[in-house]
């Protein structure tokens, strides 16, 4: 359901001037990426959901499992670990909520200059990840359309494992969502090759158990 209510959430953080304060005040913000448990899970009821931290993960490594050699895999990775940040102060915002693109951008950047203006006190460190979240969300670089491919693919991943481990039934609408959208060569095929996967999986549960 949309509503025209704004959304607005309250600056995470005020500085008092205290700089070394103001960063590990960050660093511990940072523990909200640990344990907000991701939106989409929650609402359909999967036990031990993961937290934005544990997507953020397996995205990064999957950076790493690449052989584009026309991308900056570094850079890559620092994508993947930094694309989810705001969300520690505005939450994980699920396609469900109708939050328009715009808004969600608004109330992400909002959260994004709390943390390297007000805590990072937009040193060289805060200006690095200021500019790798914008680089993600502008996806103009070939290597924030891969770690866009990695954000998709990455949940469909989890899914599956959903499906196959806690016998959650089909999770349809995270597939529907992510795997049409692959634009990447690579990531394309290992999203063909889940795919193949879980047919299988889908299969052999309906083999008769004595067979
Ligand atoms: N219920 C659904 N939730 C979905 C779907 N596609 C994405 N999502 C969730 C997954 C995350 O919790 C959140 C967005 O994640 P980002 O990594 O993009 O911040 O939205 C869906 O089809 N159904
Ligand atoms: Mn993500």
């Amino acid at each position: 359901m949309s509503t025209d209510r704004q959304r607005t959430f309250p600056p995470l953080y005020k500085s008092d001037g205290d700089e070394p304060m103001d960063r590990l005040s960050f660093f511990h913000i940072l523990e909200r990426l640990k344990t907000q448990k991701r939106t989409g899970w929650v609402d359909h009821k999967v036990p031990n959901p993961e937290s934005i931290a544990d997507h953020m993960y397996r995205m990064a490594v999957l950076a790493l499992c690449c052989s584009d050699e026309t991308l900056d895999i570094p850079k890559c990775v620092m994508l993947a670990v930094v694309h989810d940040l705001a969300e520690a102060q505005v939450g994980d915002i699920a396609p469900r909520e109708n939050i328009p693109k715009e808004e969600k951008r608004k109330l992400e950047e909002e959260a994004m200059h709390n943390f390297v203006y007000e805590m990072l006190h937009d040193s060289p460190p805060a200006r690095r990840i200021k500019a790798l979240w914008k680089e993600y969300e502008d996806q103009l670089t070939p290597e924030a359309r891969f770690v866009k491919d990695l954000d998709r693919f990455e949940m469909a991943s989890q899914a599956f494992e959903y499906e196959r481990s806690s016998g959650t039934a089909s999770l349809q609408p995270f597939f529907d969502s992510s795997l049409p959208y692959l634009r990447h060569p690579e990531v394309q095929s290992w999203g063909r090759d889940l795919e193949r996967e879980r047919a299988e999986m889908k299969t052999a549960e309906q083999q008769p158990l004595h067979s």
